[in-house]
Formats: C-alpha cells, structure tokens, sequence
C-alpha cells in the first residue's frame, strides 16, 4: 500500500478540539473516543495563557497514554509571535501532527512544514486548517502540495464569518465552499474533516450536522464538546447492513476473478469495480471499530 492509500484507511471519524491550557480537558480526552485529538495552542487560549498552554501540552503529551486516538497540536499563526516558538516547543513531542491555522496558499503551506522542519518536527505529518474564501479557492493546490500533508480540517466559523453567511441548521451556504474543499481534499487523495457544531445544547441539530457531514462525504467532524462525540462516531461509522454487503462485494469480486471474470454479479447486479475500494474501506474501518470496543457503533445485529 502507499502511503495515500494508507492515509485513506485511518479512522478520522471525530476530531476534539481541547484547548491547551485547560489541564482538565486534556486530562478527560485521555477517556474519550476520539479518532483525533487537536491540542489547541491557537484560537481557544487567550494571548495571556498562550505560553503556559505550549508549557503544559509538553507536559502532558510527555505522559502519553491517550489511547488509539491521532495527537494533533494546533499551532498559532507562524507570523504571530508565538507561532514559531509553538513549533521549537513542540518539534520534541510525542504528536503524530501539527495542524496549521487558517492556510491559504500551497506556498504558505510549504513554509510552514519547512519551519517545522528547521524546528525539528520533520517525523511528524501535518494538517490544514481551510477557513478563509482564499483557502477555499486554493485548496486543491493546497491538498497537493506536500505529500507530509494527511488532512484538511475546515474552520467553518472563521469561513462564515469571512463570507458573511448565516450560520443556518441546513448550513446552505456553506455548502458549495465545503464541497469545493471536499473535491480538492479527494483529488489528492487526502482526508478532510468538516468543522464543528458550535450550539452544544441543541444536540439534535448536531446529530443532523454529523449525518450532513457524512452525506457529503466527510471523513469525520470536528468537535468541542465531549457531548458531541457520540453523534459524530456515530454518523461516520458504516452499520451492519453495509458491513454485510462490503463482505459480500469482496466476496463476488473474488470468486470472479478466480473465474476469470472480469465482472463481479450480487443478484443479477454488475458490481462496478470501483466498489472493491469502498467495500475495503467499509471492512476496515469496522474491524477498527471492533477493536476499539465501539461495536455498538454498527447498530444492533440481525437474529
Ligand atoms: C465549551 C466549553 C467551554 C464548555 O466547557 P465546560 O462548561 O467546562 O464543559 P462541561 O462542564 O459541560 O464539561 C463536561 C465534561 O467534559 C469535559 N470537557 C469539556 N469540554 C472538553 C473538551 N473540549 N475536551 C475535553 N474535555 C472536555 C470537562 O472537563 C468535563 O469533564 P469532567 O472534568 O470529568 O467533569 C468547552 O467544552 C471548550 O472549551 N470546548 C472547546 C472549545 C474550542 O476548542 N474551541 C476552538 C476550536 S473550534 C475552532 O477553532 C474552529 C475553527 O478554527 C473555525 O474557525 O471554525
Ligand atoms: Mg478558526
């Protein structure tokens, strides 16, 4: 497998924004079922607590132990003045990502993974924050200019709020600019994770917003509540019935093939070719799931 390939098989289902300076929020996504974790040194810790965030992340990223979950650090702005002294202090840590804030260009890009590098962090992969409407009309250059590059994470309140859109339930605004990232994200072969649900009392809305964000083929959600992550796992987990019917593709495809056929047939159905990636896809991600202990997740089994 390369290492596209590779990167289609990682479980982003949920990622959890935990702001840095918050000891007992880090101390909790130790417990939760997120697929990814995003130490937030940026939008969520105020200028005031900016440096004691990076001295407690390196601190508690030091005792590891946060379970299957991918350990992403949000760095500030790199012409902030603390974004560069983000990656000194965390170019040493035990993170599988930085995640960069608000990109823009495939330039802007390149800089910042050849400042992590200068920095030391040329083992870790990295991430983009798309949140602005010129992110949004570069991002496919943006998803391809660095095979370093796994995911796109949308910041879809700093994008409203660049576009002046109103934040509605059915996000009809937001659309066209989420699929726009979506289709550069998957032109290049990368993940893509859309923003989160920002009214965490109203759970039902969130639980449409997970689903939505399935629907228009999003790896995952981000989340900034504990509360949220159940919608999201759950949204973007396949259940049972296309669990069987990804085993039973793989199945006809084999016997197929060892028949010399170069098309597979369920029930008098062509099965496309194409399917045998989504149906590997769908396999993996429910043996991950088993693994994990979230088998709930793929709803009740048939008697
Ligand atoms: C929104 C919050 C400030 C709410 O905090 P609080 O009132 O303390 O929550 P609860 O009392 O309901 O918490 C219940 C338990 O859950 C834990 N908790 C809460 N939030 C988190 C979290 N984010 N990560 C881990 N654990 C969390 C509490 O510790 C409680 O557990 P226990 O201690 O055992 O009792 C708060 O949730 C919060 O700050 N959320 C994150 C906000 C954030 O990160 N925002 C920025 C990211 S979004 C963004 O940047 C988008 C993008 O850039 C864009 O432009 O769109
Ligand atoms: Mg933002």
């Amino acid at each position: 497998m390369n290492s596209n390939q590779l990167n289609d098989y990682r479980p982003r289902r949920s990622a959890l924004y935990v702001p840095g300076h918050e000891q007992r929020f880090i101390e909790k996504s130790r417990k939760l079922n997120a697929d990814c974790i995003i130490f937030d040194l940026q939008e969520s810790v105020p200028p005031t607590g900016k440096i004691d965030a990076r001295l407690l992340l390196a601190k508690e990223l030091g005792q590891s132990d946060f379970g299957y979950s991918e350990r992403i650090v949000r760095v500030n702005k790199l012409d902030s003045p603390w974004g560069m002294d983000d990656l000194k202090a965390i170019a040493a840590l035990d993170i599988d990502a930085v995640l960069f804030p608000n990109i823009e260009s495939k330039d802007e890009l390149l800089r910042a993974i050849d400042a992590l590098d200068q920095a030391g962090g040329s083992d870790k992969t990295v991430m983009a924050n798309i949140e602005s409407p010129m992110g949004v009309l570069r991002a496919e250059e943006i998803a391809g200019c660095s095979e370093r590059l796994t995911t796109i994470v949308m910041g879809t309140s700093d994008l409203a709020n660049s576009l002046r859109v109103n934040q509605t339930l059915d996000r009809q605004g937001l659309i066209t600019y989420l699929s726009m990232c979506l289709l550069g994200a998957r032109a290049h072969h990368k993940s893509i994770i859309d923003g989160p649900h920002f009214n965490l009392k109203d759970v039902v809305a969130c639980e449409y917003s997970c689903r939505q964000a399935r629907d228009l083929g999003f790896d995952g959600k981000a989340v900034i509540h504990p509360v949220q992550l159940t919608y999201t796992n759950d949204a973007m987990t396949p259940k049972r019935e296309e669990v069987a019917k990804a085993n039973a593709i793989i199945e006809a495809i084999k016997q197929a093939k060892s028949q010399g056929q170069s098309m597979a047939v369920i029930d008098e159905r062509i099965i496309e070719p194409c399917l045998e990636h989504w149906a590997n896809r769908v396999l993996c991600l429910c043996d991950i799931v088993n693994e994990i202990g979230q088998s709930d997740l793929l709803g009740p089994e048939r008697k």
